[in-house]
């Protein structure tokens, strides 16, 4: 298998007036070729900050203060400034946003939209334009009708699948998805998932899904990493960490899930808000809102622990688990 992209120990700050906020701490995770990620976690555990932290542009005043980043085996992309980092963009690796939707220009129709990516590439227009109607086709989209149209005359779902197609237009290795279907009704988020998965299988595409709603993707994903308070508190095979979730958090996010048919049952929601970044407690990010803890969860941060089935955990109780039954 071939590694395209290892992320070690990624570190991102943000300086307050009052101190130093990590939003990132230590994370670390690697990515096959044509395999997806799904980083799950709360509002404000750092999910869109990672994304921003791999292309190298935190927004200010944040900063990247450890770590490093290697796509395909090359040199640390975090070193690497100015025009061969943009080039590296959309050709190699590219991104669509959270509401990405919006991001398209609202003057300019689809198809000048094109031919603008095209020319800040190099691309043939018409080579694009051929490109993007095929992509356009991929995602269930009439070609003819969403080149003409500017963003306004689309459904919010259309938009979201010419973001994808743009941001697959020149070929990309990797695509960074934030909270990709967050802005479509469940109908179009299941369309949107199944055709990602489609493409990524045809075409070898490896794929990253941030999303705070575990469910969206535990369907498309090979492995997950749940992040807790800019921490990775669970990482592994998305089969293994769904059917046997080892971090009460991760738990947590699970039962939490709306069933399909039914009513919802709140007590089974995760309890609490997540934690404040200003006024990390010492132990355990998560100790406040678990109901397992014990008192070395507020006297030592848990370590991550390797589980038998591949999985990383961390969390003290996992790993007495983990020691006891080895
Ligand atoms: N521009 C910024 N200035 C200051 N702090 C920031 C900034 N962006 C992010 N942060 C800090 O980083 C934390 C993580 O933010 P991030 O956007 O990565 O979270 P997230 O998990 O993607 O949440 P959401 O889904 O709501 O975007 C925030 O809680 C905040 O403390």
């Amino acid at each position: 298998m071939e590694t395209i992209l290892d992320v070690q120990n990624l570190t991102i700050e943000f300086p307050t007036e009052t101190r130093v906020v990590r939003a990132v701490k230590d994370v670390s995770f690697q990515i096959q070729k044509g395999e997806s990620l799904g980083i799950v976690g709360e509002s404000g555990s750092g999910k869109s900050t990672i994304a921003f932290g791999l292309f190298n542009s935190v927004p200010d005043p944040g900063r990247i203060s450890g770590g490093k980043v290697h796509f395909f085996g090359g040199p640390n992309f975090l070193d690497i400034k100015g025009e061969t980092r943009r080039k590296f963009y959309w050709s190699k690796i590219s991104m669509v946003f959270q509401a990405s939707q919006n991001t398209l220009n609202p003057l300019l129709r689809i198809c000048k939209q094109v031919d603008d990516i095209a020319h800040a590439h190099r691309l043939a227009k018409n080579k694009a334009r051929a490109k993007a109607f095929e992509l356009f086709d991929m995602m269930h989209l009439d070609g003819n009708r969403v080149m003409n149209s500017f963003p306004h005359e689309l459904s919010g779902g259309m938009k979201q699948r010419v973001s994808i197609g743009l941001a697959l237009l020149l070929d990309p290795e990797i695509i960074v998805l934030d909270e990709p279907t967050t802005a479509l009704d469940v109908i179009s988020q299941a369309s949107v998932l199944k055709i990602l998965n489609r493409i990524r299988k045809e075409r070898e595409i490896s794929l990253i899904f941030i999303t705070h709603d575990i469910s969206v993707i535990s369907e498309v994903v090979d492995s997950v990493m749940v992040m807790y308070a800019g921490r990775v508190v669970e990482q592994g095979p998305a089969k293994q960490v769904m059917r046997y979730p080892s971090h009460p958090y991760t738990r947590g996010l699970i039962r939490s899930i709306p069933p399909l048919v039914g009513e919802v049952d709140y007590t089974k929601a995760l309890k609490g808000s997540p934690v404040n970044l200003n006024n990390i407690p010492s132990g355990c990010p998560f100790q406040s809102r678990c109901e397992l803890r014990i008192p070395t969860c507020s006297e030592i941060e848990p370590p991550r622990v390797q589980l038998d089935n591949s999985v990383e955990v961390a969390c003290h109780l996992a790993k007495m688990e983990a020691t006891s039954q080895g």
